[in-house]
This record gives C-alpha cells, structure tokens and sequence, in this order.
C-alpha cells in the first residue's frame, strides 16, 4: 500500500501506553506501520499513563518493549523515525482536571486518535476527560478495546457513556480477529469467486464448524478470566464475528454500513439458546491437569489466584441455528477452548452428498466435499475433492479417492509477511475507515443471544465438565454432533480429537 493524498496525518493519543496491550501489540504494531512507511511523516505519538515520566525514559520504555515484543533487531533507521513522533503525557485518567497537559501535546488542527488501550470502566471518565478540556471535536476519534461490557446491560452503559460525547462515525470498538489476513479473506472468498458464491447456502452446504482452540491457558489473568470465560473472552465476540462474515448476504458495497448491515441481520437470526434448549444445544467445560505439547500444566482450578470452587468455563461448544432462507436446516457447530492440544482457528463448510451413488457398492458413501479455511496458524484454503485413481481395472469400475486442493498463503504468497492484526486495525482507524469495526448494535445484538445461554447455563446449575488439558474437551462436546451423525474436524495441525 503506498500513501496517497487522503490519508492525512494524526495525533494518536494512546491511553494506557505502560498497559500490556500496549506494550505487547499496539505499540510493535505502531514500529510495523512505521517500517513499511504507512505512517504520515507527520503523525505524532502521544503516550499516556498516570506515571510520571520524563520523555527521555518513555522513549527507552518504548524501545525496550519493542525489542521484547516486536523485532529483536529493530531497524534503527525505522526507531530513529519512529522516536521522533514520539511524546509523553501523565494523566489520571479518573481525574478530570489533569487532562489539560494533553493541549500541549495535540495540534487542535488535526485528526485527533484516541485509543483507550484501560480498563473498560474507565471508558466513560476519559471521554468526560476529554470533554471538560475541550478537545473532542467531530474530527476526533475514539478506538474502545473488548470487551465492552459483561453483558447487554453493562454494554449499554459503557455505550451511553460513550455516545454522550462521540458520534457512532466516531467509534472504533475493536475486535481483533477482524483485522487478521484470513478472516478478512472470507469476504474476498465468498465474494470474488462465484464457484463459492452460487454454493453458499442450504441447498448445498450441509453444516458448519468454527473451531478456535488455543493451547495456552489463562495466562495469568485469572482476575479477568473467571469474571469472563470462555463465553464472554471468545464467543461473544471472535466467533461471532466469524460466523457473521460466514453467513452474511452479500453486502451492496464493502463500505463499512453495508457490512456490519449484513452482519447484524445474522446475529438478529440466530435461534434463542435458553432454559428449553440449553442441553441439547451447548457443551461447557473446565480444564483440569494434564499434558499440552509435552509439558506438564496445571488446571484451571490451580492456576495462580484461583478460586477452588470456580465453575467459569474455559471451553465451549455450541449448536447454533440461524432462522433465515438461506441457512434453514444447517447447523453452524462453534467450539473454542483454552489449553486444547494446539493453538488452530478454522472455518470448516461441509457441502451436501452427492444424491446418487454411481460408483458401486465400495463407494456407497462418498465423503461430503469440504472447504477448510485456516485462519491460524498455517494460513490457507484447502478443498476435498474425490478424484479417479489413475490407471486400469479388470472390472472396468473406476476406483476413487480423495484428494486435496491446497492453497497455503505461506507458499502461495512467500515473499508477503502476514500483518499482525493489530497493525490492519491501526491503520484503518487512521484511514478513517470503520468497516473492521463493530457497530454499537451489532455488540449489543451479541450481547442478547450470549446472554441467554449465559442465564440458562446459571439456571442449570450444572458444572462445566471437567476436561484434561492437552485434549479437545470434554466427551460430551463430540455427542453434540454424533447424534447428528457429524463429527468435528481433525485439524491437520492438531492431534486427533
Ligand atoms: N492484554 C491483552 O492481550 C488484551 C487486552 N484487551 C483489552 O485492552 C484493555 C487494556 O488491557 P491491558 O493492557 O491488558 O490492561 P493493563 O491493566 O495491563 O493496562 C491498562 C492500563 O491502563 C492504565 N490505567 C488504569 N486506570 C488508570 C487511571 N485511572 N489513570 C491512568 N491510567 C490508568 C493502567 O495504568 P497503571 O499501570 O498505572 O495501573 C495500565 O497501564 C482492556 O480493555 C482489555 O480488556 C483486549 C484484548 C487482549
Ligand atoms: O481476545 C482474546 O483473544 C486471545 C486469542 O487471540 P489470538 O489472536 O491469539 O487467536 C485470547 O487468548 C484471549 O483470552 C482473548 O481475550
């Protein structure tokens, strides 16, 4: 991508700047841009934290964390471009009084970024913040981390809080898988190749997997965690949003409306999951101890802090249903956990069987074809075709077998480095774009449908299911489609389930 004439140049004010976030993704992300020269000569970089610093130190704070984080061999030339951008201001955050110092460091004349990389609860003090010092103009925009709120209640205020002084076009509510290469790949999939576009539906597809397993465990954050689980870290919003891009119609444009349009209409389809149909719909289960890549971890019950009688979930599978024309009659089956086997997102489609066999007895059942997008790791599109094995026979009966097409990004597209999804998502909000973003209705539209597993799950009182690290989940989670006579993929990256 090469600059042109309408990306003009920002203050990108990032609040939270010592904050993990930060020093992990945003500002490694930040060096990215800087390096592959995405970032106007003068854009400006204002930390902010409640510590106070000189700039001197922030600057060395930033290059050490680069070097931790980023690249071990920073390009010089690229930190020397990037430095230059670089201020530092301390501000409480709560304190609505210190965030006059902040004149000092932005140009009333520009685009002003706001990136609010704290505590969601803080959400609402910063934008008064803002406010009480007079910088929010309509130029001014404001990137809200996840999550936004612990369910629909909660996310409207935080909502409400924001929307007293942003406008909806200037909210950027950030959900990272949608910055990743391959689920935006999804929309160029199913819209740039009509072999996919005509097959897309309940005619031809019969079911759906989104499977997104992640090998690590909660990593310390347990105050976080057990607040959350796996329903409100992982469903709530990436897989949603996976499952929006999946079965979305075709959008008029891909401007930002027309998408998120298109998505919302799903997630307004999605059945209800309540008290009625929780058991036959859902799975939820809790690692215990056990074995991930050879080494020895404990459960989720011993992990650091934990409280012993903790019945958060860790891992879920869920049958969801979506009540419309086009998906009448196919399951989309999700299932994501912590401390699985290996760390692998993938969307599976199974298209329908042939519906006569013309191949004899030894091919009564032909398997289904099937689409695997790998969305992480060992990016790629892969298709199962049946193929006639070369060669004679006696009989003259063709003998088949299965073969695979395979497209992997890291052959097809060598030279190309894959962007970290957090350098995708930067760049749009200083572009200006919003599409990678999600809307206030769409979020609160998520909200509705987890919410009513969440309260059915509470009703329940059932425990989640014990699982041993290491494994695809509890036992249970493959009854959910044997007794539709499916079963969940086997990732070629991961072991047998
Ligand atoms: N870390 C991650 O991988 C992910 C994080 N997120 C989201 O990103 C956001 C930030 O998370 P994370 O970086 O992990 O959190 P951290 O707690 O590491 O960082 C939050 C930062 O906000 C600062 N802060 C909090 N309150 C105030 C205040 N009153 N005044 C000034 N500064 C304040 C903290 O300052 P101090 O250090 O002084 O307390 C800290 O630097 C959260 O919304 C989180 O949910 C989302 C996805 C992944
Ligand atoms: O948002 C989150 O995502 C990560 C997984 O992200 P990925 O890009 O590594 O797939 C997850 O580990 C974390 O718990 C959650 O908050």
């Amino acid at each position: 991508m090469v600059l042109d004439n309408s990306y003009e140049p920002c203050d990108f004010v990032l609040f939270g700047t010592l904050g993990d976030l930060s020093r992990r993704k945003l500002l490694p992300s930040l060096y990215q841009l800087e390096k592959a020269n995405l970032m106007h000569p003068d854009t400006t970089i204002v930390g902010v934290a409640r510590q106070e610093m000189e700039l001197d130190t922030y600057i060395e704070e930033v290059h050490a964390n680069l070097v931790k984080f980023g690249e071990k061999n920073l390009c010089e030339e690229t930190w020397e471009r990037m430095k230059a951008r670089l201020h530092y201001a301390c501000v409480d955050m709560k304190d609505v009084g210190s965030y006059c110092v902040l004149d000092d460091h932005v140009n009333p004349n520009r685009t002003m970024v706001c990136y609010l990389a704290t505590p969601p609860a803080i959400y609402g003090d910063i934008c008064r913040g803002l406010h009480s010092c007079k910088i929010i103009d309509s130029s001014v925009r404001v990137v809200l981390e996840k999550p936004i709120g612990h369910d629909l209640e909660s996310s409207k205020v935080i909502n409400e809080q924001v929307a007293e002084y942003f406008d909806e076009k200037q909210i950027y509510r950030i959900d990272h898988y949608l910055g990743k290469e391959t689920v935006l790949n999804l929309v160029s999939l199913r819209f740039a190749n009509s072999i996919f576009a005509t097959n897309w539906d309940h005619n031809c597809i019969d079911h759906v997997q989104i499977s997104v397993a992640e090998s690590v465990g909660i990593e310390g954050r347990w105050g976080y965690f057990d607040d959350a689980g796996q329903m409100r870290d992982m469903v709530q919003n990436h897989l949603l949003q996976i499952l929006s891009l999946v079965a979305m119609e075709p959008p008029t444009t891909l401007d930002a409306d027309s998408i998120r349009d298109e998505k919302l209409k799903v997630l307004k389809a999605l059945r209800s999951i309540n008290s009625f149909n929780i058991n036959e719909s859902t799975v939820r289960g809790q690692y215990t101890s056990g074995f991930v890549k050879g080494e020895e971890v404990p459960g989720y019950l011993e992990e650091e802090g934990a409280n012993t009688q903790s019945k958060t979930e860790t891992f879920i599978a869920i049958k969801a249903e979506i009540d419309n024309w086009r998906w009448a009659g196919v399951p989309f089956y999700l299932r994501t956990g912590k401390r699985m086997p290996t760390k692998v997102s993938e969307v599976v489609i199974y298209f329908k069987r042939q519906p006569h066999n013309l191949f004899g007895d030894s091919f009564k059942n032909l398997p289904p074809n099937k689409l695997v997008i790998r969305l992480q790791p060992d990016e790629g599109v892969e298709i199962t075709v049946m193929n006639k094995v070369p060669g004679l026979t006696s009989s003259g009966s063709m003998d088949l077998q299965k073969s695979k097409l395979n497209l992997s990004f890291s052959e097809a597209f060598a030279d190309e480095r894959i962007p970290d999804a957090y350098e995708k998502l930067l760049l749009e909000v200083m572009l200006g774009n919003q599409a990678l973003f999600v809307r206030r209705d769409e979020i609160e539209q998520a909200w509705t449908w987890v919410d009513s597993i969440l309260e059915a799950w509470k009703q329940s009182s059932e425990p989640p299911e014990p699982y041993q690290a290491g494994t695809w989940g509890p036992v249970d989670s493959i009854g959910l489609l044997a007794r539709e006579n499916r079963s969940w993929y086997e990732s070629k990256t991961g072991k047998k389930k």
